[in-house]
């Protein structure tokens, strides 16, 4: 079984939602603030949708321990996401406002570029109202609230990520204005999403894409295939990213600290290097790589998730 907890949205994510098949820009749907949030009206999930939230929940949770880096399961443990199914925002956002004062804040799904960074700038993380079917369990198109708040959430009550978090929301909106929002969003992509940490006791997840995944749990950190490689800036915005299956590469940082050090420098003498530089290979190990795994490939090279 191939499990698939983000794929193919993205691409579509960029584009679709804030454009009609004319190329004008189009407003929040029916019902949606002009910020695009909704009411997460808690009450109106099922039995049925709570008992997928448990699932999945308790899945994941036997899965971690010893995968997942600590500020995952420390967060997930500080807002104790597994109460009675899904969790309702007034309450998450009581600690995770105490603590880093971020708020979670539900829309329908995908929202524009520009509306996602600006809630990001701002502290306050759009998360996917509706939960996936009982049937689609490890497919999805959209990001639902499973991958958003079990996924994203527990990192954002980590100090230091939750101000990479935000910086993020500020470079987002001037890598849109400069037009090297491609090169941003492989960075968002290899970290927050699927990003590994390096501690003593080995390589550790913190990347919501892949912490949300049951197979990809497994996969990044124990397949021979995939290359993993330290995090280099510059590196990152070169590598394009697999949008529909287990990534072919996995990059590895030291630190968050680490990680939001390099980002706090300005990034316009970085994307003028860029507009210039041609991609990395997505299976590339260069000279300059620091290797953590030199992988065999051998499962892209199998066809991927169309092969078995
Ligand atoms: C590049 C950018 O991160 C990406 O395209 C945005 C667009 N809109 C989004 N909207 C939601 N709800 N969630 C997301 O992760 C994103 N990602
Ligand atoms: N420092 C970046 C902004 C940024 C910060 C953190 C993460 C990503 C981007 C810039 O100058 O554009
Ligand atoms: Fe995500």
């Amino acid at each position: 079984m191939r499990a698939h907890s983000e794929r193919n949205f993205r691409e579509h994510g960029s584009i679709l939602p804030s454009m009609s098949g004319d190329g004008h820009f189009e407003g929040p749907p029916p019902g949606a603030r002009p910020d695009w949030t909704i009411d997460q009206n808690w009450d109106a999930y099922s039995r049925a949708d709570h008992d997928v939230w448990i699932t999945l929940y308790e899945r994941q949770a036997a899965l971690l321990p010893g995968r997942a880096a600590d500020p995952f399961l420390k967060g997930l443990e500080a807002l104790d996401l597994h109460r009675a199914g899904i969790p309702d925002f007034a309450r998450i956002n009581e600690e995770l406002r105490r603590l880093t004062g971020w708020t979670v804040v539900a829309v329908p799904g995908l929202v524009p570029d520009d509306v996602f960074f600006d809630h990001l700038a701002n502290r306050r993380f759009p998360a996917g109202q509706f939960i996936r079917k009982p049937e689609e369990l490890d497919y999805l198109q959209e990001p639902d609230i499973f991958h958003d708040v079990f996924g994203h959430v527990p990192m954002l009550t980590d100090p230091v990520f939750a101000d990479y978090m935000q910086a993020y929301g500020e470079g987002g909106r001037r890598a849109l204005g400069l037009g090297r929002l491609h090169n941003l969003a492989r960075l968002y992509w290899y970290t927050v999403e699927f990003g590994l940490l390096e501690t003593p006791q080995g390589l550790r997840i913190y990347g919501a894409g892949i912490v949300s995944s049951r197979a990809e749990s497994i996969f990044a950190l124990d397949d021979p295939s995939p290359n993993r490689l330290g995090f280099d800036l510059e590196r990152v915005m070169c590598t394009p990213y697999r949008i529909d299956d287990f990534q072919q590469v996995y990059f590895v940082i030291p630190s968050l600290q680490s990680l939001l050090d390099a980002t706090l420098q300005d990034f316009a003498p970085i994307y003028a290097r860029l507009a210039a530089a041609s991609d990395v290979p997505i299976e590339a190990v260069l000279p300059t790589d620091r290797v953590f795994t030199r992988g065999t490939q051998a499962y892209a090279k199998a066809g991927g998730r169309t092969a078995a």
